[in-house]
């Protein structure tokens, strides 16, 4: 029988499963409930695990998780998933949620397997508790619970209703206090209270009390005894500490991926000779096998007799299953608590609890209401991460002031001459002389010049680097010099070494040796110059015989180094563009992920696609202001031509931010640590930098590296823009066209990648 197909109403089980025997059953003990029914009818089953194993990839191997694992569990009851650190608890509940699919068996969820809509697993059928706080730390209490309240359609006015409750029945500080501001325990009790917010037909609380102290453990518990008791919620909860996990209805002991033993906690103290679950623990996974448990597990023999007062915090158990040996023993087992009376009483938590004796019906939705929906749930995403991006506008200011700086400092000194460059001037001849006229002529601004007597001397000051080099003139410079203008004829060598200006340099810096050829080349034209007309000749014979009459793009009255600037310039910007997205996106996304933010979010019933999508708008709508005011600060202060369409440079600069941010989600997606994140990104972004014609022309790289520089992100974007900015090319210019191409191509493929990552996770499983 579909077990989907069993009455839920609690009255009909306790009818069915009332024993025939003279067993006693107190009212408050589900437990004694449920190991009754289960022996004399076909119990619906909330969750069933079949022969579940899951293998999981890692870098090197494929490693085994859930190892043929069988689990049962019961509508109504709270069952306690035990078992040793890392022996797969976690992963079986995420198989359970249908975040991770499993390599075999079967599992179905009230009937359905994970996922299945019709299950209400994930989405409002659930409450999952993940391990980590996932809490979004910038939200107060109040926004965090409407905004999971709003994921799962609550009305507003139930929400408000609702929300007051939890605060006071969960002893909540008030609901405007920021995330950031609460303690660990109110931490955890706001996390639990976004887990019940809704009333979710079955509760999964992955370590719900861990590092919580005993009142507020044992506050968990009291809500989870009433939830299963009252309202018929079926709770999975794991939890370290074994001794309050004989609370629950049944207990599952796991060990290396498979369920050891399955019973409720009195039974199996019973069975295994003990007075502490914590004992049978320590047997069952430290000592025993499933062999040795399974022998003690014969027919049961007498009646049991349970009585579990929720008010007397008290548990008695005798007359207990006879079994061989040490089993045998009748065991009177009592827990009594020692937390007193809660201060709010449980009912009001309660009170918000009433619909989950039915099924969830799945409407048929047609496609215009799945569509709506889906916006519907999109439009909250976004509101949401809108919030927390306003709570911290220093994130904003960040954003645009570290790009501003540094485009500034970059305009601020890349392309500009350098200046006071120390050369030093060994100048044999007397003063009064040609070689006089052309010191004059070397640039003030750029040099300073630092006499010497002998050679030897400078290249002293030239090695300890005090000078960048030297200027050496003969001591018969002018006559040679006159000699050589006036006879070219009778030219000895004597003559050419004495009328030569020798420039020793230290070239290790090529911008500033390049300067410094530049300033002497530029100071002898002058020079010959002045010459010519001292001594009589024309000037004009000179100049170099060469020149632009007109230029096809661009202009002659930059200089070779603001050029320089131009260049580089506008593939700053694209890299800014990118970057601030990309790293932005990482950060926010990341931390969101590996929180377990996400996680909550997918169990709330939330798409990859959505919280992608969120992200996308929001980061994109941030990222469009940064671009457009560095844009309009580059053009204005930096000397960057603006010839084409200030709309189009803009929009591909939008488009390029897209790309980075979606490439962000994209690694986000794949890494599973911030350092793992980082090391991945700075490696790309410098190879993009690097190769992506940014400081120097694609088209001087080798010819392989040539084409992966086209088709990277960065490269024809930039060439693109540079093309609107320079040449003045408008959108539909093939060049121009292709930037657009590019980058959207990127973004399509950025945004494959993460959605597929998101879904299998950061391993996949092996099937
Ligand atoms: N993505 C993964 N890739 C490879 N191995 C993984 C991955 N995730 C978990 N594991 C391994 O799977 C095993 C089970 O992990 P899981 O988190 O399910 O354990 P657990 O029982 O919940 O532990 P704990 O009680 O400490 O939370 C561990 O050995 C863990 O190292």
């Amino acid at each position: 029988m579909d077990p989907s197909e069993v009455s839920l109403n609690p009255a009909t089980l306790q009818v069915v499963g009332r024993p025939r025997s003279h067993t006693i059953i107190s009212m408050a003990s589900q437990a004694s409930v449920w190991s009754s029914v289960s022996t004399r009818s076909q119990p619906r089953l909330a969750v069933q695990a079949k022969q579940v194993s899951l293998v999981l990839l890692n870098s090197y191997e494929p490693v085994p998780i859930l190892n043929r694992l069988n689990l049962n569990v019961q509508v109504g009851t709270i069952y306690g998933l035990l078992g040793p650190s890392g022996c797969g608890k976690t992963s079986f509940l995420r198989c359970l949620i249908g975040f991770q699919s499993i390599s075999s068996g079967q599992i179905s969820v009230f009937g359905y397997p994970p996922g299945d809509e019709r299950s209400g697993v994930p989405g409002r059928g659930l409450g999952y508790m993940p391990q980590d706080l996932a809490l979004h730390e910038y939200l107060t209490i109040g926004e965090l619970l409407t905004y999971y309240g709003n994921l799962y359609l609550i009305d507003n006015e139930t929400l408000k209703g609702r929300i007051d409750r939890l605060i006071t029945s969960l002893d909540l500080p008030e609901k405007d206090r920021l995330v950031i501001n609460l303690s660990g325990g109110q931490r955890r009790r706001v996390s639990f209270a976004l887990t019940i917010v809704h009333k979710p037909r079955l509760l999964i609380l992955d370590e719900p009390t861990v590092g919580c102290d005993p009142i507020l453990r044992e506050r968990i518990w009291e809500s989870l005894s009433h939830f299963s008791t009252t309202d018929r919620i079926t709770v999975i909860i794991t939890t370290h500490y074994i001794e309050e996990a004989r609370r629950s209805h049944r207990v599952g002991f796991m060990r290396a991926g498979s369920i050891l033993v399955e019973d409720s906690p009195n039974d199996l103290m019973a069975k295994m000779g003990s007075n502490t679950l914590e004992k049978v623990f320590l047997t069952l996974v430290l000592n025993k096998t499933k062999d040795d448990v399974n022998k003690c597990d014969k027919p049961r023999q007498n009646h049991q007799t349970v009585h579990f007062n929720h008010h007397e915090e008290a548990v008695e158990v005798s007359d207990i299953n006879e079994c061989d040996g040490p089993m045998q023993r009748p065991r009177s087992v009592s827990y009594t608590s020692a937390i007193g009376p809660m201060k709010y009483p449980i009912s009001e938590v309660s009170e918000i609890n009433v619909d989950y004796q039915k099924p969830i019906k799945v409407k048929r939705k047609n496609l215009e209401t799945r569509i709506l929906f889906w916006y519907y749930t999109l439009s909250i995403v976004i509101q949401n991460i809108t919030m927390q991006i306003k709570r911290t506008p220093t994130t904003i200011i960040v954003q645009f002031v570290i790009p501003l700086i540094t485009l500034m400092c970059f305009c601020m000194f890349v392309g500009q001459i350098p200046y006071d460059l120390k050369i030093g001037v060994v100048n044999r001849e007397s003063p009064l002389n040609l070689s006089s006229l052309f010191l004059d002529q070397v640039n003030k601004y750029v040099f300073t010049q630092v006499p010497f007597d002998s050679a030897e001397v400078a290249k002293l000051a030239g090695k300890s680097r005090s000078i960048i080099g030297w200027v050496e003139i003969p001591d018969n410079f002018t006559t040679s010099l006159i000699q050589r203008y006036r006879k070219p004829d009778d030219f000895t060598n004597a003559t050419h070494m004495q009328s030569t200006i020798q420039l020793h340099l230290d070239v290790t810096n090529w911008p500033i040796s390049i300067t410094v050829e530049r300033a002497f080349e530029q100071a002898y034209l002058e020079f010959v110059q002045k010459m010519m007309t001292r001594l009589g000749g024309n000037p004009a014979i000179t100049k170099i015989p060469v020149e632009i009459p007109e230029v096809i793009y661009g202009s002659l009255e930059l200089s070779d180094y603001s050029g320089i600037r131009e260049f580089v310039s506008v593939g700053i910007l694209v890299i800014i563009s990118y970057t601030i997205a990309f790293g932005t996106t990482i950060l926010v996304v990341l931390l969101e992920k590996i929180s377990l933010i996400f996680e909550r979010n997918f169990a709330a019933g939330v798409t990859t696609g959505q919280l992608i999508l969120g992200h996308l708008i929001t980061r994109v709508a941030v990222q469009s202001s940064v671009v457009i005011v560095l844009f309009i600060i580059t053009l204005n202060l930096f000397e960057v031509s603006s010839k084409g369409s200030f709309v189009t440079a803009i929009m591909l600069l939008l488009v390029h931010s897209l790309t980075g941010a979606t490439h962000g989600i994209c690694v986000s997606a794949m890494s599973s640590s911030l350092f793992m994140a980082s090391i991945f990104s700075n490696a790309v972004i410098i190879f993009f930098f690097i190769i992506g014609g940014v400081l120097w022309p694609y088209n001087s790289l080798p010819y392989y590296l040539k084409w992966i520089a086209l088709i990277s992100p960065i490269c024809l974007p930039t060439e693109s823009l540079r093309a609107v900015l320079v040449r003045g090319w408008s959108f539909t210019h093939p060049q121009v066209l292709i930037g657009f191409a590019v980058s959207l191509t990127w973004t399509l493929l950025f945004l494959l990648g993460a959605l597929r990552s998101f879904k299998y996770g950061v391993s996949t499983a092996k099937r």
